[in-house]
């Protein structure tokens, strides 16, 4: 049998990843794992305090922590549940509290407003086209929308949006206390907030360099300090992949909920499947999956799958989410523009955006119900808590 070489203190920060999702903290930070020891070859032993032993997350705990053992050759996790003292139980809460706070802190986006990133695995699978056209299309029955381009060096709704206009976002304040003020694009009648790196950058062909933190901190100024106005609803172009800004993204806008993009090519469903892990990982909420370039309608009127079949139902059952729409491919990209849409009589591509438009509203009806009954249910645990210290 090999032999796992084991760091209990690299998986301790690994557990990080791993969120209590009532208290929306992590659960090294709530002081849950107090030890990790190696029981066998590739087992170890977990001592897990929780905050009350019959805690209906546990399961899920486990298991989100089985997941991350996984990755350091742990086969068999053995879990030594206790119940926290009162003393632990009032630091989580401290920390919880902290960190709810923290979440509502300075960012002009009201509570109120409904946030929706669209990410993939992979760049060119339509991830900016749908945030365009699915902000329009909120824009068009009458919805006030924000689009976030979060695509700090890749960035593409500009373009989309102005074509070869150049503008550029302006600030109001002083340079101690400013507020970016969101360029309204608008389309044939309709009005979108746009704010992006491309209304920042001096040309398009200017290469953005920045990695790692500078990246997160361009997106925390896209949050905090820009005025976003009385939007209802605010859509976010993701980057590809599972970086920076999208760890960004879960501490910045934890209630955003995410739209995972794929096409019906497997080996893009199966990269996009790592967005949908880390969504879960970050206590990102997934609302469903939409798979792009579905099929091709021919001029005689017959669908051809030109990139694969079935890499939306693949990553819809690896991400436990519905497959909200099937976006079928148009002839040229021209075609997939906002203007062409808005009054291109391409049926099938008005359907698929109508069909994602109504599953989110109603999508966001259903767990504001959900939230109304959750809310009481945290209140109780809080008081329950409080009462037990
Ligand atoms: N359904 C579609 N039919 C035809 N063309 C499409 C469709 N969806 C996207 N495209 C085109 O495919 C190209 C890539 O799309 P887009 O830029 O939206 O992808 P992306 O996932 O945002 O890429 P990146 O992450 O690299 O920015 C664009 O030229 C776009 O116009």
């Amino acid at each position: 049998m090999s032999i796992v070489s084991f760091d209990p203190e690299s998986m301790r920060e690994r557990l990080r990843d791993v969120i209590d999702p009532e208290l929306g903290t992590d659960i090294v930070t709530l002081g849950m794992v107090q030890g990790i020891e190696q029981a066998s070859a590739d087992s170890i032993l977990v001592n897990l305090a929780l905050t009350t032993i019959r805690c209906p997350l546990r399961a899920k705990i486990q298991h989100d922590i089985e997941t991350v053992a996984r990755g350091f050759g742990i086969t068999s996790v053995v879990f030594r549940v206790v119940e926290m003292n009162k003393a632990e139980k009032a630091a989580a809460m401290k920390q919880a509290r902290a960190n709810a706070a923290k979440a509502m802190r300075s960012s002009s986006l009201k509570r109120k407003v409904k946030v929706v990133a669209l990410a993939s695995g992979k760049g060119g699978v339509g991830k900016s086209t749908l945030s365009v056209q699915v902000a329009m299309r909120f824009a068009r029955a009458g919805y006030r929308v924000g689009l976030l381009d979060a695509d700090i060096w890749g960035y593409s709704t500009v373009r989309m949006l102005l074509g070869d206009k150049k503008k550029r976002l302006d600030a109001k304040g002083d340079s101690t206390n400013f507020k970016i003020q969101p360029l309204k694009a608008s389309i044939e009648g309709t009005e979108i907030s746009l704010v992006s790196m491309g209304l920042l950058a001096d040309s398009e062909d200017e290469a953005i360099m920045w990695r790692g933190p500078m990246l997160s901190r361009a997106l925390q100024h896209f949050v905090d300090d820009v005025e976003w106005g009385d939007i209802d609803y605010l859509f976010i172009d993701m980057p590809p992949g599972t970086g920076d800004i999208q760890l960004g993204l879960s501490r910045l806008l934890p209630q955003s909920k995410v739209i995972v993009v794929t096409t019906p090519s497997i080996e893009v469903a199966t990269v996009a499947t790592r967005v949908a892990d880390m969504c879960k990982k970050t206590g990102l909420e997934i609302a469903g999956v939409v798979e792009n370039m579905s099929y091709f309608i021919c001029e005689h009127g017959s669908p051809y799958s030109l990139f694969g079949e079935g890499g939306g139902a693949f990553l819809a059952e690896r991400a436990d989410a519905h497959l909200v729409a099937k976006v079928p491919l148009l002839a040229s990209s021209a075609e997939a523009s906002v203007t062409s849409v808005g009054t291109s009589d391409n049926q099938s591509f008005r359907k698929a955006l109508d069909d994602i438009f109504e599953y989110l509203l109603d999508w966001f009806a259903r767990k504001e119900l959900e939230t109304a009954s959750c809310t009481s249910k945290m209140l109780r645990l809080f008081e329950d808590l409080e009462d037990s210290l």
